[in-house]
């Protein structure tokens, strides 16, 4: 089969990208016109396993029955992240029509309010640099900015540059209005750094809005390849290992044009937000509590905790609140689908993966839902059973604490820390006098369990 021509960029190359985008991709009916050019984040090592394998790799479906295993084509080259020459005159040739993403919430740079961070030392850095490369063009060979959105700034600017016409940038990380965040992150910088791009951006680049899912935990890279040869016969230094079931919502235009996603499951939609809610509150929220708690309870992977009846009904109670906030949608089949994927045994996602930064999360995917019940004058108390297995999680460790809070001052989880933790989370349920007691009240219970 010929190798499909470069027209996607991907930044944040990793497990995710090759088992969600570079999938649909492949499954596309048109996807020998699509290929796709992967760039990673912050390590080399996947460039070094993959540009000897011209970009292919192995996606092992492990589903609860057995594994599936399947050739993926669709990523064409492998750069390194750090290669910024390489990653802008990618992004600058006309041929490229969108620029996906995957760098991880963390790398996106926000606020605790969940709007980028133009105070962070990294990214004020970025803006300085390219402010005087954008005043200089003479700088701009040189320009090396260290975060992902100033690279991504430079590489847009390039294109301007070169004429290279409109392009589509699809953010794939776990936050609620990423294709928006993203927008306003990048009208902001470039802002502060060229007006000229500031009124292209406006014009020449959609930023699409994506609720994305596909359950891909980390493997490891020396058993796993082992694993496959003896299944395929290919000694395959890059496997990636996914449950079956594979999600894409999308809204947004394509202005330079797109695979014909549709035709491999994808849906775009008009407005996003619910099916966005629905899937960041229910099964990443669940993550974020079984992550934070689990441990506290002697599980080590998501299978095993919700197999603990304590914690099944923390993530059901949940649930239920998360329920009431999303009338439009029968929410049956979703939570019976969701459990069956929590439970496959087969998946070994580990909680140790998916606790990292996990007030951030708590305060993305709980706190919404609670103020929205609160609001309307419901209890909200799977919200605070909820945020009480992560205090929980927090004083064991399991969690990381917030920002500015001693562990060892939370140590007890006394009456202060608690108010402390919850006022890190959000103020306004700090400031609830009921919602703080039911969090209390279940603190007691889940201690006692
Ligand atoms: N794995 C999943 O099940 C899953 C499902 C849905 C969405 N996602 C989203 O995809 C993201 C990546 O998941 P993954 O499983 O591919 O992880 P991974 O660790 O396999 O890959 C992450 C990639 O992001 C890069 N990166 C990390 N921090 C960065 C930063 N600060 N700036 C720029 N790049 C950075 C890494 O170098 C790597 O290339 C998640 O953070 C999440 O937002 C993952
Ligand atoms: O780091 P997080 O919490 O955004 O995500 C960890 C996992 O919950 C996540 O990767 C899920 O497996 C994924 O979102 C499923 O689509």
């Amino acid at each position: 089969m010929p190798t499909p021509p470069e027209r996607i960029v991907h930044l944040g190359l990793g497990a995710f990208h090759r088992a969600h985008q570079a999938w649909y991709t492949a499954h596309a009916l048109d996807a020998a016109e699509w290929g796709i050019v992967a760039f990673s984040g912050r390590s080399r090592d996947l460039v070094d396993r993959l540009t000897p394998q011209d970009g292919l790799y192995t996606l092992v479906e492990r589903a609860a029955e057995g594994d599936r295993f399947e050739l993926i084509p669709s990523i064409v080259r492998v750069e390194a992240g750090d290669d910024v020459a390489a990653f802008v005159a990618a992004v600058a040739d006309p041929r490229i029509a969108i620029l996906t993403l995957t760098i991880t919430e963390a790398g996106y740079r926000l606020d605790a309010d969940g709007s980028p961070n133009l105070e962070d030392a990294a990214m004020a850095s970025d803006v300085e640099l390219l402010a005087a490369a954008f005043a200089n063009a003479g700088e701009l060979r040189s320009a090396q900015p260290a975060t992902a959105l100033g690279r991504v700034l430079l590489a847009l600017d390039a294109r301007r540059r070169a004429g290279s016409g409109a392009i589509a940038i699809v953010p794939c990380d776990n936050l609620p209005d990423n294709g928006g965040l993203l927008r306003r992150a990048l009208a902001g910088l470039a802002r502060r750094t060229s007006a000229e791009l500031a009124v292209w951006l406006g014009i020449s680049v959609s930023v699409v809005s994506t609720s994305i899912d596909r359950i891909t935990p980390a493997i490891d890279l020396d058993t796993e390849p082992r694993a496959v040869r003896d299944a395929t016969g290919w000694l395959d230094a890059a496997p990636v290992v996914t449950e079956p079931f594979a999600d894409w919502v999308l809204e947004g235009d394509f202005p330079a044009g797109r695979p014909d996603w549709e035709s491999a499951g994808a849906r775009f939609v008009d407005e996003i937000a619910p099916w966005e809610n629905r899937k960041l509150w229910m099964l990443n929220g669940a993550h974020t509590v079984l992550a934070a708690f689990g441990p506290t309870r002697g599980h080590a992977v998501v299978s095993d905790a919700i197999d603990d009846p304590v914690c099944l009904r923390l993530v059901e109670a949940l649930w239920d609140d998360d329920a009431r906030q999303l009338p439009t949608f029968d929410l049956a089949d979703y939570r019976a689908a969701l459990l069956e994927r929590f439970r496959n045994p087969r998946i070994e996602h580990r909680l140790a993966q998916i606790a990292q930064d996990s007030t951030t999360k708590a305060r993305l995917r709980i706190v919404p839902v609670a103020l929205g019940e609160l609001a309307v004058g419901r209890p909200a108390t799977g919200c605070a059973a909820a945020i009480a297995a992560w205090m929980l999680g927090v004083r064991a460790g399991t969690a990381p604490a917030p920002h500015g809070i001693d562990p060892a001052a939370i140590a007890e989880l006394d009456a202060s820390a608690r108010h402390a933790l919850l006022t890190a989370l959000d103020a306004r349920l700090a400031a609830d006098a009921g919602f703080a007691t039911r969090v209390s009240d279940a603190i007691a219970v889940l201690e006692t369990s």
